[in-house]
């Protein structure tokens, strides 16, 4: 559903990414950036309890992986070992803003939150891992309720409120989050599985 935003916010970003092109900056350093920083953020800021602080760092990190999309874009058709590389350390930035949700809940002896924090993490790399094995034998698999944008917005919006003093945002999000992921592994199984009966049996080495 955000993904509709991309065109938007492909033509906010065109500027800044014309800008670090024009001065040699590549995208591969701005997605390694942006997963350093993610990864500094979350595990620096949440499980202080820094959740606001933490989720306006984060945010502005997490935004390098739209930027070095644009930045690809403009530079040519893409690399294989960029688009490796993007999806790749996207599932690092992911699960350090999922632990870091979680140690600090843990600290703060929730425990029930803090499982649901580690469910979003495991889960949102499983909605991610169906989608690269459907692509990786061949089928699509675009679909899902919670796709990634969704499950940071989500994740983020809540752990930044929850910082601003709202009681039991944080919690309502992550189930919000668990219940949505759930779904969206099931959605792209079924996807999935009705493209893989139509193809012929594959020959086994
Ligand atoms: C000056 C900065 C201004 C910034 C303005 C922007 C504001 C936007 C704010 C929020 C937007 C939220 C909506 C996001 C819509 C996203 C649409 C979308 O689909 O995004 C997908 C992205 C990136 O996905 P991906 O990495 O797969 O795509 P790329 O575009 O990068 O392209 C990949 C291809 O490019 C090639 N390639 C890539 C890299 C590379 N090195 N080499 C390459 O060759 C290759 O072919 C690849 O295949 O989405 C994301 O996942 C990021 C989502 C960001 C979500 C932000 C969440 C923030 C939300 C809330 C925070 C609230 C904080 C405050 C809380 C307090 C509460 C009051
Ligand atoms: O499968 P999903 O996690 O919802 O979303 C995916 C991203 O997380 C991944 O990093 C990107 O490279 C994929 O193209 C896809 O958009
Ligand atoms: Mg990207
Ligand atoms: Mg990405």
């Amino acid at each position: 559903m955000l993904k509709l935003l991309r065109p938007a916010v492909t033509r906010v970003l065109t500027p800044l990414a014309r800008a670090l092109v024009s001065r040699g900056v590549g995208p591969n350093a701005v997605t390694a950036l942006g997963t350093l920083g993610t990864v500094a953020a979350a595990l620096f800021f949440y499980p202080q309890g820094l959740l606001f602080t933490g989720t306006l760092v984060i945010t502005f990190f997490v935004l390098a992986d739209l930027l070095d999309g644009v930045m690809a874009r403009m530079t040519g058709p893409g690399s294989t070992w960029g688009a490796f590389l993007d999806s790749t350390l996207d599932r690092v930035g992911d699960a350090a803003i999922f632990s870091g949700l979680a140690v600090w809940l843990a600290l703060e002896g929730e425990w029930v939150p803090a499982a649901v924090a580690l469910f979003c993490l495991v889960s949102g790399a499983l909605v991610s891992y169906v989608k690269a094995r459907a692509e990786g034998l061949g089928m699509t698999c675009d679909v899902g309720l919670a796709e990634r944008p969704e499950r940071l917005v989500v994740g983020l919006v809540s752990a930044g409120l929850s910082g601003l003093g709202v009681p039991y945002i944080l919690p309502a999000g992550l189930w919000l989050l668990a219940a949505a992921s759930a779904v969206t592994i099931g959605q792209r199984l079924l996807h999935v599985r009705r493209q893989a009966v139509a193809l012929p049996p594959r020959t086994l080495h």
